[in-house]
């Protein structure tokens, strides 16, 4: 379904979504005719002007109808990226093999940069492993922090001329190496949520974005996979290439201007890797300014690069016009033998690990004394003559949190690992807790059994929100991803994840509650119900404060373990409170388990008013005495809990937002 004026501009071979000075530039690699589009000899002052509208329609020509109008629909704003003398040092710690003393020495990662990417033009950054290329491209991207301790940053990074600032988000998206998607959704919905996030409702229908979101899915050639999800170790989804792709699909929705990819072919096939480069080759030809990291790129991959940059140990040994390359060692006395793909020969030179390698000193600082170097300072500081427009408006907060709800509401009820697993293991437990204290009566023992009983509840069915861990840090690298693309606010994030853990929680405590309070006789079923409900609201939010600070989610659970079992130990059931020794009574008061142990055993004693036989305790408020539990209202300790589930919610919203940045 084409909206008229998507029709009237695929007619004209040109613009659909109308924003202002947005462009096309067309997208077939084989029509000759059209003069290439900034090659950097040819530009040594000033800027070229994005390309016109005979230029467009000439390059369109004998594209197949659905393939023209999905590329047409792709609109760039014509940005120039650049950076000058960038700079990066690092104070690393080292044993000095002579004095045996540690000593703290400069590494220089990355020395005296530059470089000038235009629109239309693709940039590969290639160089042996720690060669410094994602360090780069973190640094184009404005992921590292400068003010870090043992840092030394310097350096500019400029869009159309100017310092890169904080919109640059909005601007240019970063595709990173390792897949962060949501895995239960297939390809389809991906991109739906995708384009309902990043398209401003204000300027577009919900069939509008569904139209631009399966536009891009048809312009990275995953219409087949349409229906399939993206998969995890429960389900098989999608192949690594098809991963690629969508990764790379989900931040072309809102056309950004610049496209950074870090590593894009790794780990794939020769096929696939070759696949994915045309279609960012493609990209690039439709005005995009896309830069790429690449470890080691296969001869038919090379044949898509515009531009290359070598580096070796953080040193520029080229950069330049892709098909000039092997010239140029040729003239620097490297020739690049024939029947060699000209890239791994470039990598061994640059590669010091390994005998072979050319000397790195010398080619960096020639390079700057060459044709090539200079015109690479001069375009550096050429003006820029297009502007940024800026029709990348976001989504307001109530939009993002209404379409952030929807999805972790669907993302909860279809990963099994996040609710479907646990609601098995409450249940299978509560079960046998069930079983194991049926029918309760008044006698001794089972006063005993009542407090062990509830000491159990409180104590490991909170414990048990540990097993959701491995799937928080799964979801935290998708929002890590989400956020520093500037998706949405970390508020509008936490407030979603937040409300849609609800439902799943409270089956949790409803199946547990029945299980447990039915078959054992106790008192107030609609108290235990809300306590245990809150206290796994408070532990799934403890949780997420773990998930947010700890590297890895061994040390997660790890960590997790053990502050739950401190906090059991305090709750006051090992040991009354007033036999908690001084130095650990703190340890009662921060556990919340504490209050939820509190609410269970005060909605249960509090109203049993005698006990048979029993020599110890005559009714339930001898129990709660016994304690240190008496006079102690549940609904003070219920609210105490909430509490605890809010507060620690606030808590992983605020480290979200102040360590959560995507900077390294
Ligand atoms: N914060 C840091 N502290 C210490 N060393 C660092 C830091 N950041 C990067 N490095 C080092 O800088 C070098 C370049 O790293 P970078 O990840 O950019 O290399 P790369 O070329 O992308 O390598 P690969 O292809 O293996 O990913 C490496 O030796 C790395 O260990």
């Amino acid at each position: 379904m084409q909206r008229p004026d998507m029709q009237a501009a695929h007619l004209q071979g040109g613009i659909g979504f109308s924003d202002g000075a947005s462009y096309t530039i067309p997208i077939s690699p084989e029509s000759p005719s059209v003069p290439a589009f900034s090659p950097m000899q040819q530009v040594p002052n000033t800027a070229p002007p994005p390309p016109t509208a005979e230029h467009k329609h000439e390059l369109l020509k004998g594209k197949s109808t659905a393939d023209t109008f999905a590329y047409s629909t792709l609109q760039i704003n014509p940005v120039t990226l650049s950076w000058r003398d960038i700079t990066y040092d690092v104070k690393l710690k080292r044993k000095n093999p002579e004095t045996g003393k540690t000593e703290v020495i400069d590494k220089r990662i990355l020395d005296g940069l530059s470089g000038v990417v235009r629109p239309g033009e693709m940039l590969a950054i290639c160089g042996p492993s720690g060669g410094g290329k994602t360090t780069l491209l973190d640094a184009i991207a404005g992921r590292i922090d400068p003010n870090r301790k043992g840092r030394k940053f310097s350096g500019d990074v400029l869009v159309n001329g100017k310092v890169r600032d904080e919109t640059f988000s909005l601007v240019a998206s970063y595709v990173q190496q390792e897949y962060a998607l949501q895995t239960p959704f297939t390809v389809k919905e991906t991109m739906a949520y995708a384009a309902d996030l990043l398209i401003p409702h204000s300027e577009s229908t919900r069939e509008e974005r569904r139209m631009r979101a399966e536009n891009v899915t048809h312009v990275l050639g995953l219409d087949s996979c349409n229906n399939t999800i993206v998969g995890d170790v429960f389900r098989k989804g999608l192949s690594g290439g098809q991963l690629r792709r969508l990764s790379i699909a989900v931040e072309l929705v809102r056309n950004p201007s610049i496209l950074l990819l870090d590593e894009p072919t790794s780990g794939l096939d020769s096929a696939a890797a070759e696949n994915i480069m045309q279609h960012l080759s493609h990209l690039a030809k439709m005005g995009t300014t896309v830069v790429c990291t690449i470890h080691q790129p296969p001869s038919e991959v090379w044949a898509n690069f515009d531009k290359f940059l070598l580096l070796s140990r953080g040193k520029c040994l080229y950069f330049g016009t892709a098909s000039t390359t092997v010239d140029y060692f040729a003239r620097m006395g490297y020739p690049c033998p024939s029947q060699s793909n000209p890239a791994d020969f470039f990598l061994r030179l640059a590669n010091t690990d390994f005998e072979g390698h050319a000397d790195i000193e010398a080619l960096s600082k020639g390079f700057k004394t060459q044709p090539e170097g200079m015109a690479l300072a001069a375009g550096v500081a050429a003006p820029i003559q297009h502007e940024i427009h800026p029709h990348k408006k976001t989504n307001g907060f109530l939009v993002q949190l209404m379409i952030l709800s929807h999805r972790a509401f669907f993302n909860n009820a279809r990963n099994p690992g996040i609710f479907l697993v646990r609601l098995i293991m409450y249940a299978m437990l509560c079960a046998i807790i069930g079983f194991m204290f049926w029918n309760l009566q008044l006698g001794p023992s089972d006063i005993n059994s009542r407090i062990t009983m509830l000491f159990f509840v409180a104590a490991f069915l909170t414990f048990m929100s540990v097993a959701v861990l491995p799937f928080f840090i799964v979801e935290r690298a998708v929002f890590l991803r989400e956020r520093a693309n500037g998706w949405y606010v970390v508020p509008a994030y936490v407030l979603a994840t937040f409300f849609m853990s609800l439902p799943g929680l409270f089956m949790i405590a409803l199946l547990s509650t029945i299980l447990v309070v039915l078959p054992s006789g106790l008192t107030g079923f609609g108290i235990f119900l809300l306590d245990l409900f809150l206290a796994l609201m408070a532990a799934e939010a403890f949780m997420c404060v773990v998930a947010s600070v700890v590297p890895h989610y061994i040390i997660g659970i790890a960590l997790g373990a053990a502050v739950y079992g401190f906090f059991m130990l305090c709750e006051g059931f090992m040991k009354i409170k007033d036999d908690i020794p001084d130095y650990f009574i703190w340890g009662y008061y921060i556990a919340f388990h504490t209050y939820v142990f509190r609410a269970f055993m005060v909605n249960e004693f509090e109203n049993i008013d005698y006990f048979v036989n029993s020599p110890q305790f005559a009714d339930g408020k001898a129990v709660l005495k016994f304690y240190n539990m008496e006079d102690k209202p549940v609904w003070k300790d219920l609210l105490i809990v909430l509490g605890y589930a809010i507060g620690l919610q606030l808590i992983f919203g605020t480290i979200l937002q102040v360590f959560h940045k995507g900077k390294r």
